[in-house]
């Protein structure tokens, strides 16, 4: 063990070991990217090991495929799957109906069709990603690189046109050089502060030339299952509202306590 977690990551832990638990042996899961997704894999990789959990998981990045085929779980495509039964996967934010802002590690285009394809797809997240309103988190929206910054512009005229509060957009940079996604595309993070009409945002945005897809997920998310520090976890659904409380003992598994990196 290397030391002992912070709260926020005990948090990420207990909501992950949580959503582990919805997965069965047969299923077709897709496994999301971020901190707290790769807590589950983490989970899911034990459960494979030591309990013989059998299941297929496919990827929304390179780096949760990476993680997957290190843990031991069997990975394909999506196009091998074609359909999935469940999806589990981190958020940036959510707000009371389980729409959702992600994005905030840029994996947000395979994300999105991922969950698309999913019967079921299940949120794990701490308290600190819960809001009102969306869009305090700057809204990733990902765009390709021919012409970004006239798409930008774009984006921002229509931002004014709209009203919208925010209107700051900033090209995401790693280094020097701009980030750039699996897919190969950029990242314009949109400054908003606070998004009145997300579903109509989401569409709007998804409607201009250069812009592939947006960070909000409207009606994708089924079940948040929220973590809390003192390893208290809670199940709120979409149709059945808060559902479980529950408390998971996050001492129960020292080795995956070990290499946090994400
Ligand atoms: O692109 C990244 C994803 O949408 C993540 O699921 C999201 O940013 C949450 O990440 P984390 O669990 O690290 O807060």
């Amino acid at each position: 063990m290397t030391g002992e977690l912070s709260p926020i990551d005990k948090a990420k832990f207990v909501a992950a070991r949580r959503a582990a638990d919805f997965v069965e042996d047969g299923m077709r899961v897709g496994l999301g990217t971020g901190s707290t997704a790769a807590w589950l894999v983490r989970c899911l990789g034990e459960m494979v090991r030591q309990d013989g959990l059998k299941f297929k998981g496919v990827p929304t990045s390179t780096r949760t495929a990476e993680l997957a085929r290190d843990v031991g779980i069997e990975v394909i495509s999506l196009d091998e799957a074609r359909w999935l039964d469940l999806t589990i996967d981190g958020a940036d934010e959510f707000d009371g109906d389980l729409n959702l802002i992600k994005g905030g590690g840029g994996a947000l285009l395979q994300e999105k069709i991922v969950a698309t394809a999913s019967d079921r797809m299940v949120v794990i997240a701490d308290i600190g990603k819960q809001v009102e309103t969306l869009g305090a988190f700057p809204l990733p929206v990902e765009v390709i690189p021919f012409g970004w910054q006239t798409t930008q512009a774009l984006i921002e005229e229509t931002l004014i046109s709209m009203d919208v509060l925010g209107r700051d957009t900033t090209l995401r940079m790693n280094g020097e050089a701009p980030f750039v996604t699996d897919e190969g595309n950029y990242i314009l993070d949109l400054h908003l502060h606070r998004i009145g009409n997300a579903r109509q945002l989401a569409l709007v945005l998804n409607q201009m030339p250069g812009v592939v897809e947006n960070g909000l997920f409207i009606d994708i998310c089924d079940t948040v299952v929220l973590g809390f520090g003192d390893g208290r976890v809670e199940l709120r659904d979409i149709n059945e509202g808060t559902i479980e409380h529950d408390r998971l003992d996050f001492v129960e598994s020292e080795n995956l306590f070990t290499d946090l990196s994400d």
